[in-house]
């Protein structure tokens, strides 16, 4: 469904991916660990195709991503692409609700509907109660999964998670990440999780080490 094949980055003289090989199949969740620097976030810009990679192709649905234009690209990015941050990123002058149906809103659907979508996420989410608020009237663990509800309210075929659980304490985290994994396999939805910690990495089917921007796979016992 999404694969990565020989890709390269580069920023500037330095060379943040080397020939990155990665295939992400159907409703599979994947977790790339790897230290500070290494390049974890870069590879996930790629596969996004946030970035354009200098050599080699990231390909979705047989789709080079590197060969579309702008328009089709954000087109594509917002039917299928979910993102989650370290830090939730709502906007704060919206409510929770209207944070979590913004990728409805994008996609042209009315506002009466896309709320009652985003209220249900939220609702499965343990946040019924909180759609009115403001992101500044929640907890850093609430405003989390309001950014994953917001990720997952268009049903997308594949989330990004860039350390989404790593401003939270242990529990709190633990907590989030399981019903983040949860909700998204109810979806059948992929997951790209990238993150430091190896006991989250361990939920996931399967593991990649990135190591000064070479992409390693791991067995999960290894982990
Ligand atoms: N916009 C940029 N311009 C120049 N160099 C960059 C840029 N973004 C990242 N880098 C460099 O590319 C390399 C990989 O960075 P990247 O953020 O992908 O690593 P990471 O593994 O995600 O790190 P962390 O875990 O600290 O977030 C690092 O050497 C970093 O300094």
């Amino acid at each position: 469904m999404l694969s990565a094949e020989g890709v390269e980055l580069f920023y500037g003289e330095t060379q943040a991916i080397r020939h990155a090989e990665m295939l992400l199949r159907r409703g599979e969740i994947a977790a790339i660990t790897g230290q500070s620097g290494s390049g974890k976030s870069s590879l996930l810009y790629c596969l996004a195709g946030v970035v354009p990679v200098a050599d080699g192709e990231v390909r979705f649905q047989g789709r080079v991503l590197g060969r579309m234009d702008d328009q089709d690209l954000c087109a594509l990015r917002r039917e299928h692409f979910g993102f989650v941050f370290q830090y939730g990123e709502l906007l704060p002058e919206l409510t929770v609700d209207e944070n979590a149906a913004l990728p409805l809103r994008l996609l042209g659907h009315r506002k009466g509907p896309a709320l009652a979508e985003a209220r249900e996420v939220l609702g499965r989410l343990g946040l019924g109660k909180f759609g009115r608020r403001r992101p500044s009237q929640l907890s850093g663990g609430q405003c989390q999964r309001v950014a994953v509800a917001r990720a997952l309210v268009h049903k997308p075929t594949v989330v990004f998670a860039d350390e989404p659980t790593g401003s939270l304490d242990s529990g709190n985290a633990s907590a989030v990440l399981h019903e983040f994994l949860t909700l998204a396999r109810s979806m059948g939805t992929a997951v790209v999780l990238v993150t430091h910690d190896r006991h989250v990495a361990s939920r996931a089917d399967s593991l990649y080490e990135m190591c000064d921007g070479v992409l390693v796979p791991r067995a999960r016992e290894a982990v």
